[in-house]
């Protein structure tokens, strides 16, 4: 039996043939702008775009500019797996409540971790755009870019302005915001702290005599010398000029605290050879205490304050508690 076609429907099968083949060439030829479109949109952004698909839990990424195939997990446990241990809670939480359909978007700032242990942060945002029709969520489709340069510029920045630029330590807004976090922290758990207030000796002298450049060298020397006498959790900082200032946490009782003092002072003591000079440098120790002798950062730092003079009018490089004056 002949089931050849006849030969019109030949013809019409080449012309649709083609068609369809001439529509094909059409969308790769849109396909292909679209992709265009794309790359030059996303082109130095550093956005990666990545599409997650919660029923199954994998992950796809459909640009890699900036990136290695390496770098994207490809199920959301290796990406949860490279998350910061200290980020992956709220990261979490904030994606779940998306997938829950609490929040409008899924959008975290979070610390990865290459097998190297180098730290990457990435910012990262997402939205659920196909659901089930009982609400599950099929796809969600999002964007991460790297932001460490920006995280650690910040950093910096804060850095910046929390510590005194010529020792390194911290500066005088750091330093009560620090005190005042310790008192409330010792106020509710019963504690006590103390705060040492420590002034330079005739550091003009010093000064006048060696020049500028070996009284900074002396302040960065001293500041090394703070650092060493303060345990964990202790804190020493510069106020300005030659007046330093630590706080000691814990149950430090008067004797503990003269102690630091007076430690303080045997390292100040010793004659310092800088830049092939001996420089004799002395410095005047006020004391004050938490709670006995104020409720706050202000007051313990004017008694310890009020304590430095006394110790300078006794005859400069000791230690002296504060005393209230009698009532
Ligand atoms: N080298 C240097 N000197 C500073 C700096 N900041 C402040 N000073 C100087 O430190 C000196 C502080 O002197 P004073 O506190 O007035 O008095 P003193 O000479 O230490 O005398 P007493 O405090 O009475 O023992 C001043 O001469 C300031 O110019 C600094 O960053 N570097």
């Amino acid at each position: 039996m002949d089931t050849q076609p006849p030969l019109h429907d030949h013809a019409a099968l080449r012309h649709e043939l083609a068609q369809l083949q001439q529509q094909l060439a059409d969308l790769q030829h849109a396909n292909g702008l679209l992709q265009e479109k794309l790359a030059a949109a996303l082109d130095g952004t550093g956005l990666c775009l990545w599409q997650g698909l919660p029923p199954s839990g994998e992950l796809q990424v459909f640009n890699l500019q900036d990136f290695k195939p390496d770098d994207m997990a490809s199920h959301f446990d290796v990406w949860y797996a490279k998350v910061h241990p200290d980020d992956r809670d709220s990261v979490l939480a904030n994606y779940l409540a998306h997938l829950r359909g609490d929040s409008d978007c899924y959008e975290a700032e979070y610390r990865t971790l290459g097998p190297d242990g180098k730290v990457t942060w990435l910012w990262d945002r997402g939205r659920v755009i196909e659901r089930a029709a009982d609400g599950a969520p099929l796809r969600i489709m999002g964007a991460h870019a790297d932001i460490t340069r920006r995280k650690e510029s910040a950093q910096a920045l804060q850095r910046m302005a929390q510590h005194d630029a010529l020792t390194g330590l911290l500066n005088r807004s750091a330093f009560y915001q620090r005190l005042s976090q310790a008192i409330a922290h010792a106020g509710r758990s019963g504690g006590s702290l103390a705060v040492l207030f420590v002034d330079l000796d005739l550091f003009k002298q010093i000064n006048d005599r060696h020049g500028h450049a070996v009284g900074d060298k002396l302040l960065q020397f001293v500041a090394q010398q703070l650092q060493q006498v303060v345990g964990d959790g202790d804190v020493a900082a510069r106020l300005g000029g030659d007046e330093f200032i630590l706080y000691l946490h814990g149950e430090a009782g008067p004797p503990a605290v003269a102690a630091v003092g007076q430690r303080l002072l045997e390292r100040l003591n010793r004659v310092q050879l800088l830049d092939g000079l001996a420089i004799d440098l002395g410095a005047s120790i006020g004391t004050s205490r938490y709670p006995d002798d104020g409720s706050n950062a202000e007051a313990l730092v004017q008694h310890a304050d009020a304590a430095m003079y006394q110790a300078k009018a006794d005859g400069r490089h000791r230690v002296r508690h504060y005393l209230r004056p009698p009532a």
